[in-house]
């Protein structure tokens, strides 16, 4: 286990009826996020004999943020079996892990880390790197969640929750044709990823369908805001191999309607996963969404890519209509340019957004697709 840089504290062994009051204190303090009286008690702490040092639990508390239970730990110095993993899923209190030995546990949660979790719920969620304790060839009790990076969550009702944590990368899924693109779709996508800090890759599917010269121009409306972009087939595998290098040691998640592929592609960048590939209706054009369940599909590296159907559709989380030209990087360099501070750049007077659509820097179908969205679904009606 590599050194940590944060919080780390010693706490004495309980034997089985002492201790209970301390143990509870430090929780109370750490769960109302008193980052002082944390800090004090490791400074405290820290001052205790090294030679006790072998007779104490490591308990390693959130470094900044204690709503992502970042590295929550509390294990035994003297452990050595302890197998690293990756949580599949999370379903009530059963925790699918894969191991880094390559076998698959159905796991419980320490109580203890637990109790110093500030949701009990998220404790541990998918995409979380952990330390388990093996109790037969299936079953473990997970005793480490490792520090997060890159936590894909959404709040409601003032609290955050996680879905998915230590996600480097968006995989927005669109199809050129069949069904047909919806840039709209894609910048709702982009949002979301914005909001959550994750970097989106943009990848363009099914170009056998069509002359990718007649997508270039959108194509490169996004490549010119600095987002990753990739037009790829996964028919004729045209452009897996560079999508599969980006991925490598990546985890990612997967945005994107049904239909578009996002299950032929991850067939191609992985093959021998063989899953389900569903039919587009000619009806309506739109796929049925062959894939219900959550999957990590593990890629090449130590990387995985998360397959969830809440985020596969994923939504704008909580998100209020002054805050979405700023999440734009086409709209960003302007918004702080408009008359008033709260310009929704809709109908207001000198407004610099507007101004700029007006004569190119932005582009006017973004400009349309974010007047729509603020109308339709962030405006009160
Ligand atoms: N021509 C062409 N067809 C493709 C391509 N990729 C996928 N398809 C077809 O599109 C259809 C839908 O593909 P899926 O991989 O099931 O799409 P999905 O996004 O996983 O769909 P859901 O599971 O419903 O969310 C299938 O008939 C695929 O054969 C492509 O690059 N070119
Ligand atoms: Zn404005």
């Amino acid at each position: 286990m590599p050194k940590k840089k944060h919080n780390k504290l010693r706490a004495d062994f309980r034997k089985k009826h002492q201790g209970r009051v301390r143990d509870s204190d430090l929780t109370r303090r750490f769960q109302a996020g008193d980052q002082d009286s944390l800090a004090d008690a490791v400074q405290s702490e820290r001052l205790t004999g090294k030679g006790d040092l072998t007779r104490k639990r490591t308990v390693i508390g959130a470094d900044s943020n204690p709503d992502q239970a970042a590295g929550l730990n509390v294990k035994l110095d003297t452990d050595s079996d302890l197998i690293r993993g990756r949580v599949v899923s999370v379903h009530g209190l059963k925790v699918r892990v894969i191991g880094d030995d390559g076998r698959r546990y159905e796991c419980a949660v320490r109580q203890l880390l637990k109790s110093l979790s500030t949701d009990q719920r998220h404790v541990v969620v998918a995409g979380d790197r952990v330390t388990l304790r093996a109790e037969s060839p299936q079953d473990g009790m997970i005793e480490s969640v490792l520090p997060r990076r890159g936590v894909l969550s959404r709040s409601s009702r003032g609290k955050q929750h996680v879905i998915v944590a230590n996600v480097d990368y968006v995989l927005i899924i669109a199809s050129v044709a069949r069904p047909s693109l919806k840039p709209a779709l894609i910048d709702r996508f982009l949002l979301t990823a914005a909001q959550c800090e994750i970097q989106p890759i943009i990848v363009f599917n099914k170009c056998d369908l069509i002359d990718p010269i007649r997508i270039q121009p959108i194509v490169g409306v996004y490549a010119s805001m600095g987002y990753r972009t990739l037009m790829v087939s996964a028919e004729t595998e045209w452009n897996i191999d560079p999508l599969r290098a980006l991925l490598t040691g990546k985890q990612a998640v997967l945005a994107g309607q049904s239909g578009v592929g996002k299950s032929s592609l991850l067939n191609r960048i992985q093959p021998g996963l063989g899953l389900a590939v569903g039919e587009v209706s000619d009806d309506n054009d739109k796929g049925r969404h062959t894939t219900t369940a959550s999957r990590l599909i593990p890629t090449d590296g130590g990387g995985a890519v998360f397959d969830t159907p809440g985020i596969r559709q994923f939504q704008l989380w909580n998100i209020e209509a002054n805050e979405v030209g700023g999440l734009m990087p086409d709209f960003r360099p302007y918004v702080s340019s408009c008359r008033y501070p709260d310009c929704l750049h809709l109908t207001e007077t000198d407004c610099a957004v507007k101004d700029a659509v007006a004569d190119a820097r932005i582009d006017a179908r973004r400009y349309d697709a974010y007047c729509h969205l603020l109308e339709e679904d962030l405006l009160p009606q």
